[in-house]
């Protein structure tokens, strides 16, 4: 079963006078993994597709979707998967991809229809592309580990890039995760925002009934959003997105836009975000 929703394009003076319930149904991903169902969230932000795939040991398929018009998915579309669950297996092009938890699948432009199997918990990302970039899986071994942050300033973590310049070739996206090391509780501080992409954020790897507290908004006027396990966050790219978390977590990221240069951030100093 596939179901789509739409999240349009909001303007940051817009966001200024939300309310909470306005502030979570534009900007926090929720619901996207049931059993046996692809849920997918069509955002108007570089037309980024963010979504959960469990196939509960059955099989799924993601072919033709609506809100594109094209004869299927990924026939104008790249996509980035990664197992936030058991090992898995994703079918592709004829090929049987064996995915670990924590691994990353590249698919690129015409790829066909894409088919998620087993015990997996597959966390979906897409944006158009311009070229086919060869199909790719990434295992652990393969990413550019990069460490980041001090314990003295709760916020020591290890940034994983996955579908990053370093490490392959893609059109648009941009795609890794990032643990806090025990006892870190902060990502991205010093904030930043790159108003060249858009970013998503997908919190796992929490307890139930752990929380971040999500940080977004024009760098002015912040505003927060509580995240539980398995939720996320749409990051326009006017918008900061940093959290602390109540317990440990680890968080995907992933970019669409005019460049990925994942360096290319405007960084902005705690003493000037209000
Ligand atoms: O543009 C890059 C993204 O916001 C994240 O990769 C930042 C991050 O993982 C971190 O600092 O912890
Ligand atoms: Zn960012």
């Amino acid at each position: 079963m596939l179901h789509v929703e739409t999240r349009h394009a909001i303007h940051p003076d817009h966001a200024k006078g939300m309310d909470t319930d306005a502030l979570r149904s534009n900007f926090l991903a929720q619901d996207m993994f049931q059993d046996g169902q692809i849920r997918l969230i069509y955002t108007h932000y570089d037309r980024f597709v963010m979504g959960g795939a469990v196939p509960a040991g059955g099989d799924l398929t993601l072919d033709v979707v609506a809100e594109t018009k094209t004869a299927t998915f990924l026939e104008r579309r790249e996509m980035g998967i990664v197992n936030i669950g058991e090992t898995g297996t994703v079918s592709a092009d004829g090929q049987i991809y064996e995915i670990a938890h924590g691994e990353v699948l590249y698919l690129g432009m015409g790829t066909g229809a894409v088919t998620f199997s087993g015990a997996g918990r597959y966390y979906i990302t897409s944006a158009p592309a311009h070229r086919k970039c060869p199909n790719r899986l990434v295992k652990l071994a393969e990413c550019k580990e990069v460490e980041m942050g001090a314990a003295e300033t709760s916020n020591k973590r290890v940034i994983r890039q996955f579908i990053h310049p370093l490490v392959m070739d893609s059109c648009q996206l941009i795609l890794g995760y990032t643990s806090l090391l025990d006892g870190s509780v902060w990502n991205t501080m010093p904030a930043h925002i790159h108003d060249r992409r858009m970013e998503a954020y997908l919190y796992f790897g929490m307890d139930a009934e752990s929380r971040v507290l999500h940080l977004m908004g024009d760098p002015q006027e912040t505003r927060h959003l509580f995240i539980g396990n398995e939720q996320g966050a749409i990051s326009p790219s006017w918008s900061i997105h940093s959290g602390a978390g109540i317990g440990a977590y680890t968080f995907i990221w992933a970019m669409a836009g005019d460049n990925v240069d994942y360096t290319d951030m405007d960084f902005i100093q705690p003493k000037d975000l209000k």
